[in-house]
């Protein structure tokens, strides 16, 4: 189903839909109605987002939980001091032959500000899984999760629908939605940002007028699919930034119809109208919003999520590339496919670098040479390349894992060493 937080309607078993209300006094086909809220009930209408869910048992139904060991997978940056280093890394490394990881034990918090508890900032992760999820389904009460692929296929099974994605495109599973991964490709890597402020919504789009960057139809919202299975399984949540588990004898994902605008949803990044300068200078980065989680304070987001699409580049007098810079903001990439503009080596599809607030940085030694002899008579032709960043308000602390991880890289700073000095007084 097409378009961005509409309002859907779909079942996967004809006339189960209730008809002018959401709660008759008997659902049909013997099913449960519940109600899934996303924001709060009083939540301005442009804003306000739930679903209601029509189930063969209600989610309430399962055994009591207990604490579940995974602990890569967390909400702990830390309290102590913060490196201003520019960090980088390689790809995080698949899981080892004959080890069975899925999805859920294959994270790998990499940093994160905020936290479940304040209900701001993000968590960053990244998982490497060569399993599907068997008897067992996740659900994070912290925050919704944006998932980026970098290889490998996910069919994700959710209580609203499966949605299938492949590396270059996007999935938002909503805050508390129950899901299982499968790894159609055997086996899977990508990032996760889990998002604990407001819900990821389009940007304004100002003057660029009312089409342009990500467009609300490109988004897709799966039909209503169920799971009628009876056996011993194991619910995993993730509250308050640990992870417990609990039993539970059926599917969760029993739901056989819903209706609501609180669901999830995938998009193909390759589908971005990229706007940029036809004249001169590389605009800010803005320019690549994709979805954005806003803040109290206006224009500043709790976080954004930018990408750096192929394009073209004819900018004249310009040096093309990303400048040099040090911002507010705080810059956690990624790149899930090819080369990306500013960086010519080290940036490796998978891996992933961190530039906090006030951190300089900008193009390594060998794209500044090349862009500032660039022929600007000539357009200039990115292709196959696709970046991503996560930006945030808050200083992004890398996790003790992450900087301890045999893949960081620990020469990331030599990138710049090589530029030279060129300042001639007169
Ligand atoms: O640091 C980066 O590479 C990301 C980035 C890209 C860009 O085009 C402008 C600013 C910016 O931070
Ligand atoms: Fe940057």
């Amino acid at each position: 189903m097409s378009g961005f937080g509409n309002e859907f309607a779909t079942e996967a078993v004809a006339g189960t839909l209730p008809v002018g209300r959401n709660s008759p006094q008997k659902v049909a086909h013997g099913l449960y109605a519940e109600q899934l809220t996303g924001t709060a009930f009083t939540a301005p209408r442009h804003a306000n987002r739930r679903s209601w869910l029509y189930r063969i048992r209600p989610a309430a139904m399962h055994g009591g939980f207990e604490p579940f060991a995974q602990p890569r997978f967390h909400e702990d940056f830390g309290h102590g001091p913060v490196t201003p280093d520019q960090l980088r890394w390689d790809p995080l490394p698949m899981p080892a032959e004959g080890a069975r990881v899925d999805f859920v034990d294959g994270l790998f918090t990499m940093a994160g500000n905020g936290g479940s508890a304040a209900g701001t900032g993000v968590g960053i992760h990244m998982y490497a899984a060569n399993a599907p999820m068997r008897g067992r389904y996740f659900y994070s009460a912290d925050g919704e999760l944006l998932i980026v692929p970098q290889q490998g296929r996910l069919r994700i099974a959710t209580e609203l629908g499966a949605i299938d994605v492949e590396p270059q495109e996007i999935a938002v599973i909503p805050r508390g939605v129950r899901f299982r991964v499968e790894l159609p490709d055997g086996a899977a890597r990508g990032y996760v940002c889990e998002n604990h402020g407001a819900l990821l919504r389009l940007p304004d789009l100002g003057p660029i007028g009312s089409n342009g960057l990500a467009n609300p139809r490109d988004f897709l919202t799966p039909v209503a699919a169920y799971e009628d299975l009876d056996g011993d399984f194991e619910l995993i949540a993730k509250f308050q930034g640990h992870l417990w588990r609990a039993d539970i004898g059926h599917s969760p994902l029993d739901v056989v119809a819903w209706h609501g605008n609180y669901a999830p949803y995938k998009y193909d990044l390759r589908r971005f109208n990229a706007i940029g300068s036809i004249s001169f200078d590389h605009p800010d980065p803005s320019i690549f919003l994709v979805l954005h989680s806003p803040s109290d304070t206006p224009g500043t987001s709790n976080m954004d999520f930018a990408i750096f699409p192929p394009r073209w580049l004819v900018a004249q007098d310009t040096f093309r590339p990303p400048w040099f810079h040090r911002n507010i903001a705080s810059e956690f990439m990624g790149l899930v496919h090819g080369a990306y503009d500013a960086k010519a080596e080290g940036f490796a599809p998978g891996g992933c670098s961190l530039h906090n607030c006030m951190t300089g940085h900008g193009p390594d030694a060998a794209t500044f040479e090349k862009a500032s002899n660039a022929d600007l008579s000539k357009p200039d032709v990115i292709a196959d390349t696709m970046a991503f960043m996560f930006e945030t308000r808050g200083v992004i602390r890398p996790t003790r894992q992450a900087l301890d991880a045999a893949h960081r890289q620990r020469q990331y700073q030599a990138c710049w060493a090589g530029l030279q000095r060129h300042f001639r007084a007169g």
